[in-house]
């Protein structure tokens, strides 16, 4: 087995989910939080849709006095004004009548027996139709994700249901007959610490999770029979931990196999975690298999994962952030490094405690920076970094 380099493996993991593309389905927009745009957003009306006052005072025709001839108050619709010397008591957000030459701020304006006198603003007081976006025009393209934001604005421009790609459904599995599920370590065992963190991890990146099982027996009957489950259950994506080595009982590869799965990527030439895999699973779905190693688990997560998802939702291929590394970081000769680090002063630092078994260093950094193959990260060096995927305010 050949080792694919990690770009190369990144790009066909969100190749793989990019083809797959959930289906596009119509959903309320209360509904539509953090799932992607299937279609562009474009506006079915100017807006605004009508001109509309941005002040609480007197629409005005021709010159003062003006003799008060109604009230216009947002949500009306304005009859014109029928002459010169007249003019309407109007609200912010009414609609401007017709024949309208200026607005007058109220405490701008005297009012004197039915009659307004005072002194128009310059500039018009007024958002005109189509200012803000013309009736067609495209507000957000389709791969975008749906933020409260884009909620609001698809609200305004007259939609009450947006075409979305739904959240890819996700399942973990955890295999390791040596995992408690409660208490210390113990005679041997250790405590189960993917279960825990993968569906977090795997919701933050835009996956509904509706199963998380585990341990799982270490046969291969016991394998096979929980993807199946977690495939029955309407899994689009399954990710497994452990068990991707070749050891006596990794079971991995053999239930591949048995499920007629083809490799999309088998291995990495990463450090940590090189016995990563994708494999497409007969109808369109995918097991991601994370490796046993915690540290190494959330490198595949990030690196195999991620872009997959990015792709099942049909959004673009994240674009790396780049990082000044603040110290150095040696290289790991032909394979990639992603090595875990934490920003200080605007610069990049490694952490200490990043063996592939440890999560210590994982769980104070922000993201593995990217050390190129047969390259060392220079200290002062601009690299690229893989995000951990955390909310803003979990990062520090
Ligand atoms: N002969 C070789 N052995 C190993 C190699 C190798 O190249 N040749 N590579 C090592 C590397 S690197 C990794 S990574 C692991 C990958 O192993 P598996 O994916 O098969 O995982 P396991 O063997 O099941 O477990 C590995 C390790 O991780 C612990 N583990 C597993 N699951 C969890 C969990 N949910 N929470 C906490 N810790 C977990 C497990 O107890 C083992 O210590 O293979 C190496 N071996
Ligand atoms: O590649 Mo393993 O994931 O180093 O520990």
């Amino acid at each position: 087995m050949t080792p694919v380099p990690w770009d190369e493996a990144r790009a066909a993991a969100y190749r793989a989910g990019a083809a797959a593309a959930r289906p596009a389905a119509e959903v309320p927009l209360a509904e539509a939080d953090g799932l992607t745009l299937a279609a562009p957003l474009v506006t079915l009306t100017d807006l605004p849709a009508f001109p509309t006052s941005s002040i609480d005072g007197w629409a005005v025709r021709g010159p003062a006095p003006w003799r008060v001839v109604g009230r216009v108050l947002a949500g009306d619709t304005a009859p014109p004004l029928p002459d010169d010397g007249t003019c309407v008591e109007i609200a912010t957000g009414a609609m401007v009548p017709a024949g309208t030459e200026h607005i007058v701020r109220v405490e701008e304006s005297t009012l004197d027996n039915g009659l307004v006198t005072g002194q128009p603003r310059p500039n018009p007081e007024w958002r005109v139709p189509g200012e803000e976006a013309a009736r067609g025009e495209e507000l957000l393209p389709s791969g975008a994700p749906v933020t409260p934001g884009a909620i609001g604005l698809a609200a305004s421009c007259g939609y009450d249901t947006v075409s979305v790609r739904p959240a890819p459904r996700a399942a973990v599995l955890v295999f390791g007959d040596e995992l408690l599920t409660s208490g210390p370590p113990d005679a041997g065992r250790i405590r189960d610490a993917l279960g825990p963190q993968i569906p977090s991890w795997l919701r933050r990146l835009g996956a509904a999770v509706d199963m998380s099982v585990g341990p799982v027996k270490d046969t291969l009957d016991a394998h096979v029979d929980a993807i199946r489950a977690a495939l029955d259950s309407g899994a689009d994506v399954v990710c497994t931990t452990g068990g991707t080595m070749h050891g006596p009982v990794d079971h991995l590869h053999p239930a591949l196999a048995e499920l007629g799965a083809t490799y999309v990527v088998n291995t990495v030439a990463v450090r940590p975690g090189f016995p990563m895999l994708l494999a497409a699973l007969p109808g369109g779905k995918f097991l991601a298999g994370l490796p046993g190693n915690p540290q190494s688990a959330i490198v595949a997560l990030t690196s195999l994962v991620a872009p997959l998802l990015a792709g099942l939702q049909g959004r673009p291929l994240p674009a790396l952030p780049t990082v000044t590394l603040g110290a150095p970081i040696r290289g790991r000769g032909s394979y990639t490094h992603l090595a875990l680090v934490r920003m200080d002063g605007g610069l990049a630092y490694p952490v200490s405690h990043v063996g592939s078994s440890m999560l210590r260093g994982l769980a104070q950094s922000v993201g593995f920076a990217v050390v190129a193959p047969d390259t060392d990260g220079e200290k002062g060096a601009t690299v690229p970094l893989v995000p951990l995927p955390m909310l803003d305010g979990e990062r520090s």
